[in-house]
């Protein structure tokens, strides 16, 4: 079984007096190694579809089943266990603790997982952020950081506890041009190279181009699903 979200007649409605529908009658499958783009206008319920997705939200109708788990049959504590196993998250603002360092802020998920010792925790956020280029900035303050190194601390939180899969809503969205390509890299690097499934919110057309599926949303329903070629043909020349 390779499907890792499988979504079923999704839908979120907001109850008030005038009910508002967030997401509408969505199904899709995503499998393992996708690297998804959700575009659609503003108030189309991208970041609505992806809460529901990352079990931060729950649907008013439909079923979801992530890693082959039927959430709707969980408990809060479970839904909570697979969220923080299963799922890593990537904001379009970081949300990182500014009272702890950077290694301390991506031990968290670990720490809440509870599956490995303090040293092991250590060890594992260090080769982290090695690996995203972070090697000189462990023990910094998140507000000594720019804007595209705190968006890599974000991605090593997000792989803290070795997810399947990764969720980000307009991670490139508050960043410039070259610090946006670098994010974009790296999480195209965490498709192609180390097998994550990744689906991105974007607004950026060009970057959801890139992309090797894209689910268009208008007015909460999905209105179209495209895939592309993968791989290297459809990466920038200039790298
Ligand atoms: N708590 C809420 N109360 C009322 N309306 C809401 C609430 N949350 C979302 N909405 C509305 O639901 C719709 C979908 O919102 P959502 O944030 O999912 O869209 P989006 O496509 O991610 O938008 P954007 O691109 O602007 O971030 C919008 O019309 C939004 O105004």
């Amino acid at each position: 079984m390779s499907a890792l979200i499988e979504a079923e007649h999704l839908t979120r409605i907001l109850p008030a007096v005038v009910p508002v529908t967030l997401v509408k009658d969505i199904s899709v499958t995503v499998a393992a190694r996708e690297f998804v783009a959700i575009t659609g206008p503003s108030g189309s319920g991208k970041s609505s579809l992806l809460y529901l997705l990352g079990l931060l939200d729950r649907p008013s109708s439909g079923s979801l089943r992530i890693a082959g788990e039927d959430v709707s049959t969980l408990s809060e504590d479970a839904r909570a266990a697979l969220r923080l196993s299963t799922l890593g998250f990537v904001f379009q603002f970081h949300f990182l603790l500014p009272e702890f360092t950077v290694r301390e802020n991506v031990e968290i998920p670990m720490r809440r997982l509870g599956r490995l010792s303090r040293r092991q925790m250590r060890a594992r956020a260090g080769e982290l952020l090695e690996s995203l280029g972070l090697v000189g900035h462990v023990d910094k303050r998140p507000d000594q950081l720019s804007g595209g190194q705190r968006q890599r601390v974000a991605v090593a939180r997000a792989l803290a506890n070795d997810p399947p899969i990764v969720l980000a809503d307009e991670p490139t969205g508050s960043l410039d041009s070259k610090s946006s390509e670098q994010v974009f890299q790296i999480l195209d690097e965490l498709v192609h190279v180390r097998g994550k499934t990744v689906l991105a919110v974007t607004h950026d057309i060009g970057l959801a181009d890139r992309m090797d599926r894209r689910l268009h949303l208008v007015d909460g329903r999905l209105e179209s699903d495209e895939r592309r070629s993968t791989g290297a043909a459809s990466r920038p020349e200039n790298g």
